[in-house]
């Protein structure tokens, strides 16, 4: 036998059961299956695939006249494969359904002996293709040498899957959601430790602990990960993009409030258009000489912190991940359609990558010597005022109920029905497309506009969605996929003045327990819009129906005279009298005058979408 190099194995005379065909790289065995039998066992490029041998030992499947049917998986595919280890010397188990033969007929079943590999891969759900379920196969052989040839084949074939994390820093929150952050990262590093992925673990000690962590370690130190793994909820995410981005995201901000309103004046119908935006010498929203930022058309990059022009991160591989263990987990359920720290651990440990939209938003305030200082933070899923705030802050006293909190400190919310005045301008994209097939739909904005307030209207994100996939404008002339919108001349401001219950910008669907198909059901991981829903005051029972809509799956929750939807890239807020508080991600975040504006796949995540 020789093995030439790590993997390359040529074919043995000595092993009749192991043969090679080096053109085609198809290796072929008969190996015994554990629970399944003895099968012929193909290795080819994408895969491995098996056959029933027929004989008399396996076909005892049958039980008093009745034949007892082995539906089997035949196949795994590389690319749902992510580990493999030769197992110890020990038992192979007959079939399942000849064993229960056996045992209907009163006999003992006869387990053999011998050397065995197993291969760790993926499967779906049958009832639910988002949930990704291990499936473990261990097949076997006299000879050990046969096992050794297999297990090399495989791991040169997984080897050759592109995008696989080597190295992870993962940081773990032990209070979140049912402080069991601990529990479940125990509960998925086995998954790592089988795909040989190294992970540094650090327990956060407490609130900022992920923040300070990622804001203070240099570009070079971040380099040596292939990415950040966050066991926790939505708001640990949010301190960890806040940790990595605060130090490293260079961008012009998007225009104050005050800019804005100055340069429009004030209008007397709060609803019309105010200014359009097209040319950059008559551009109203030009940042006042006070702002410390530059024009807010230019392309963003990420730049080391160190102005290293050479150095920028994240590297072409660097990627998020997140094991959900919060009391929410939207970013989770939105990313991979499912709540489930095995898959998530599986779509990590496959390399899975899907870009998010990240929004930048700016709190404006007046300092004791009249200059406006902008405030930056960074949300992945959502950020509102209001109804969501006011449910956040109500939630924070009642930690000690766990996720139940939430429902408790909603259900007081609603009861005081609280309306805020407030003034928010959004740049409009347009014009509108109804209906359009994802193919053809316009370019606008740095991408297509495609919304619906009906169910009919709905393009889901989904794996490979077309919608995300759409080259922005800024792509097309060759500036990086993380850009602030561009400015096309058909863009303008609008602004809605009123009492609202609540002012909402997705960034993503916002799937959640609560929401089935999330807070905006047609939101797009990376479709560079913001989706903006006003909630203007109406009466309590017109409320609870746009709730109960929200919390139905196939509801229609936007299709009220009370609620506007706008798709933007950028808005800005200023509130008037009562003031609320913002809820980032489901963070608190005070702020009287607020801009955001949305970046387009600024972050990746190990994760491929749900399979919707
Ligand atoms: N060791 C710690 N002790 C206390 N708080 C922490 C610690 N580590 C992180 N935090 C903070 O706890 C807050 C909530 O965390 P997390 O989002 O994981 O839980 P959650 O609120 O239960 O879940 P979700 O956001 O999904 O609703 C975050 O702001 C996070 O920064």
């Amino acid at each position: 036998m020789e093995i030439n190099g790590d993997d390359c194995i040529i074919q043995d005379a000595s092993l009749p059961n192991a043969t090679f065909d080096g053109e085609s790289s198809v290796l072929r065995s008969s190996l015994f299956l554990d629970h399944v039998g003895e099968v012929s066992m193909v290795l080819n490029s994408d895969g491995l695939s098996w056959k029933l041998i027929e004989s008399s030992d396996n076909d005892g499947s049958a039980c008093l006249g009745i034949k007892l049917l082995s539906k089997v998986t035949t196949e795994i595919k590389f690319s749902d494969v992510y580990a493999v280890e030769l197992t110890n010397y020990g038992l192979i188990h007959k079939p399942n359904l000849q064993n229960a033969g056996k045992r209907c007929l009163g006999l003992d079943s006869h387990d053999f002996e011998m050397y065995r590999f197993t291969v760790h891969g993926v499967q779906r759900a049958k009832t639910q293709p988002s949930l990704w379920v291990l499936a473990v196969y261990t097949f076997g052989h006299k000879d050990l040498q046969t096992c050794r040839i297999w297990l090399n084949r495989v791991n040169a074939s997984l080897k050759m899957e592109v995008g696989r994390p080597k190295n992870l820093l993962v940081l773990v929150h032990p209070m979140s959601g049912k402080e069991n952050g601990c529990r479940t990262w125990e509960t998925v590093a086995p998954i790592f430790l089988r795909a040989k992925v190294k992970s540094k673990v650090i327990v956060t000690q407490r609130a900022g602990h992920a923040f300070d962590m990622l804001k203070s370690m240099t570009n070079k130190e971040l380099n040596a990960y292939d990415g950040v793994v966050a066991v926790g909820g939505d708001g640990f995410f949010n301190e960890i993009l806040n940790g990595f981005l605060s130090s490293r995201h260079k961008s012009p901000l998007p225009p104050a409030p005050s800019d804005f309103l100055h340069s429009v004046g004030n209008n007397d119908n709060p609803n019309v258009t105010v200014a359009d935006t097209g040319q950059k010498e008559n551009h109203p929203l030009l940042p006042s000489p006070t702002h410390t930022v530059s024009e807010f058309s230019n392309f963003t990059t990420y730049r080391d912190k160190d102005e290293d022009p050479d150095c920028f991160i994240p590297n072409e591989e660097f990627r998020f991940g997140i094991i959900p263990a919060g009391s929410t987990d939207a970013i989770a359920l939105s990313t991979t359609g499912v709540r489930d720290p095995i898959t998530s651990a599986l779509h990590i440990v496959l390399g899975k990558r899907v870009c998010l939209d990240i929004a930048q938003i700016v709190r404006w305030r007046m300092t004791s010597t009249s200059k406006v200082e902008p405030c930056v933070r960074y949300a992945a899923s959502f950020t509102g005022y209001g109804f969501y705030g006011d449910v956040i802050t109500e939630s924070e006293k009642y930690r000690w109920m766990g996720p139940k909190r939430y429902d408790y400190a909603g259900t007081k919310v609603f009861l005081k029905h609280r309306s805020y005045e407030a003034e928010i301008a959004y740049l409009e994209v347009g014009p509108v497309e109804k209906n359009p097939t994802p193919d053809r739909g316009r370019q606008v904005g740095g991408v297509r506009a495609l919304w619906g307030k009906n169910k009919s209207e709905r393009v889901i994100c989904r794996v490979n969605c077309n919608v995300c996939n759409t080259k922005s404008v800024n792509e097309s002339m060759g500036f990086p996929r993380a850009t602030p919108y561009s400015r096309p001349k058909e863009t303008r401001w609008r602004r809605s003045r009123g009492h609202f219950l609540s002012v909402g910008a997705a960034i993503m669907s916002n799937r959640n327990e609560r929401a089935p198909d999330g807070l905006v059901a047609d939101a797009h991981l990376s479709d560079g819009f913001l989706h903006l829903i006003l909630i203007k005051d109406c009466p309590r029972a017109m409320y609870l129906w746009h709730l109960t809509q929200l919390a139905k799956k196939g509801g229609n929750p936007l299709n009220f005279e009370f609620v506007e939807y706008h798709k933007t890239p950028a808005f800005t807020f200023t509130s008037f009298g009562n003031e609320s508080v913002w809820n980032l991600d489901g963070e608190l975040f005070q702020a009287h005058q607020l801009s955001a504006q949305v970046f387009r796949g600024l972050v990746c995540l190990f994760a491929s979408g749900p399979e919707v």
